[in-house]
């Protein structure tokens, strides 16, 4: 896709286009302030600490009139796709550009604000055709949303958005929207209890993991995962493949999150380990269907070195943006050595597609049947897209499962001996579950196991370091683990 600079800088763009589908970047230069003060504070906004310098316009729609032809009292809808500059002046005056992200809008405007929506407010422009206008984050306005859903459920192209869905699919109209209130790296919405959309913040050009690969889970008659019923995407360019904005997937009403049902487990002291080994075998049962569904690989010598010499390069990362990890690194650099070492001794491993975010957030268990239900593909949100769809060791979602009923265990009381008791039973039980389908325990490959829950580790701290310090210590309290073990 073609880009156009947005200053920083209000300027007044002129006059207003006529209402209509596709904008161009009239309307948004006197935008880029407000964004520039708003985008920051959002938690999904990936350059946090990074001075934002400018914008540049990748696609603008509008899907309800927002300029001088918009009316009074009803709202516009402004459907953009943003890329953020970060860049700084040197002392001799030399300017550098830093990576700039892509995040995903949807902005209301309306002459006067309804007080319910004032907290999704971003301001009004000082100057252009939405001077005067108030302009505010579209996901909390059921109005907004609502149309949203209209929109898939009629496929099509609008500009350059196109909407798709299921065969087969017969979404009901009128279903009351609201904005999912939680601590997110998207932004959901859901329909009444039937659905729930999740709007994706920072895109990358291509097929996203969190449509691929439910939807090959659905082909596959896998029945762990929520089958997509609609989604929507920026349509392919000579520049640019489709590029995933949003899914609907039913949503699962009566299920609690794995990672609330261990914490209600630990405060009642209560054995969680049927649930573990559950949600092991309903892991095992994913990866076997897309390990059926979608091309696997073996990795020899040459990719398991660079397996692990990618951990290792994520380590000294990390360590180099947060300092208390800096004491571990050479006991957590054996951890990938032993990789490293198995490589070399002729070692191969199989590698296919995996979650590559699990940990136990992502997994709703029933309330009626106890089943487990696997949610959010997309993978480590911060890793760029190619990286996310490589095939990969299943152990890597393991680990993350492991490493959470160890979050757990820390969240609960840290250091006590009957969490970690508790924590040890669960990782157990979880490994056996996976088995008890498999064939295979996961323990079994304990040197790639202990690779991978070093490299989720780090990963945590730096996640920690930059969302949420105060939870830093429970990372940290596993790289010392890690860091100590043997070979
Ligand atoms: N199909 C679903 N049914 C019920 N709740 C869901 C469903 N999908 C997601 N959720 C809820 O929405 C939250 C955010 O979804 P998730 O896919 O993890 O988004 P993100 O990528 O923004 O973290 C989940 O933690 C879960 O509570
Ligand atoms: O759910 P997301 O895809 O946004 O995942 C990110 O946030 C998670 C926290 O919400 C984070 O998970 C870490 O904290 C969990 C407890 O809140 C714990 O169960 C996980 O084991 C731990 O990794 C995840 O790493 C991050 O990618």
């Amino acid at each position: 896709m073609s880009e156009r600079s947005l200053p920083l800088t209000a300027t007044d763009a002129g006059s207003s286009p006529a209402p209509g589908r596709h904008t161009g970047s009239a309307l948004l230069p006197s935008l880029a302030p407000l964004l520039a003060e708003w985008l920051p504070r959002q938690r999904w906004f990936a350059g946090k600490g990074r001075p934002i310098s400018g914008f540049a316009l990748v696609s603008g729609t509008e899907l309800l009139p927002c300029g001088a032809g918009g009316t009074g009292a009803a709202p516009g809808l402004l459907h953009l796709l943003v890329r953020a500059r970060h860049g700084h002046t040197g002392e001799h005056g030399q300017r550098a550009e830093h990576a700039a992200d892509c995040y995903q809008l949807l902005l209301g405007v309306r002459s006067v604000l309804p007080p319910e929506l004032a907290p999704a407010s971003l301001g009004s422009p000082a100057s252009g055709p939405l001077r005067d206008r108030t302009v505010y984050d579209a996901l909390h306005d059921p109005k907004l949303t609502g149309l949203l859903l209209e929109r898939l459920r009629s496929p099509g192209r609008l500009g350059p958005l196109r909407f798709a869905s299921a065969p087969g699919a017969a979404i009901p109209s009128g279903l009351r929207p609201r904005a999912l209130d939680a601590e997110q790296s998207n932004s959901s919405v859901i329909y009444g209890t039937e659905y729930i959309l999740k709007l994706f913040r920072r895109v990358d050009p291509g097929l996203n993991p969190d449509l691929e690969l439910p939807l090959a889970l659905a082909r596959g008659g896998c029945a762990r995962v929520p089958a997509p019923t609609a989604w929507f995407e920026a349509a392919p360019t000579p520049q640019s493949p489709a590029l995933t904005l949003g899914v609907l997937q039913p949503y699962l009403p009566d299920s609690g999150d794995g990672w609330q049902l261990a914490l209600h487990a630990l405060a009642g002291r209560q054995d969680f380990t049927a649930s573990a080994r559950a949600l092991g075998r309903a892991t095992a049962e994913v990866h076997a269907t897309l390990a059926d569904a979608l091309p696997t690989t073996l990795l020899r010598g040459p990719e398991l070195e660079r397996l692990a010499g990618d951990m290792a390069d994520r380590l000294e990362a990390a360590a180099r943006a947060v300092p208390a990890l800096r004491p571990y690194r050479t006991g957590l650099r054996n951890a990938f050595a032993a990789v490293a070492e198995l490589a070399r001794l002729g070692h191969t491993r199989r590698a296919q597609r995996v979650h590559g975010d699990l940990h136990l957030g992502q997994a709703l268990c029933g309330s009626g049947d106890g089943l487990w239900s696997l949610i959010d593909f997309e993978g480590e949100p911060a890793r760029p897209l190619s990286e996310r769809r490589r095939p990969q060791p299943v152990v890597r979602d393991v680990a993350g499962i492991l490493r959470s009923f160890d979050y757990a265990a820390s969240q609960q009381g840290t250091g006590e001996r009957w969490t970690r008791d508790w924590a040890a039973a669960n990782r157990a039980a979880y490994c056996a579950g996976y088995a008890d389908v498999t064939g295979s325990d996961p323990r079994d490959d304990a040197r790639l196991l202990r690779a991978f829950e070093t490299d989720k580790a780090v990963y945590e701290v730096l996640y920690e370091a930059r969302h949420r310090p105060a939870w830093l210590p429970i990372p940290l309290s596993a790289v010392r683990r890690l860091a100590a073990a043997d070979g």
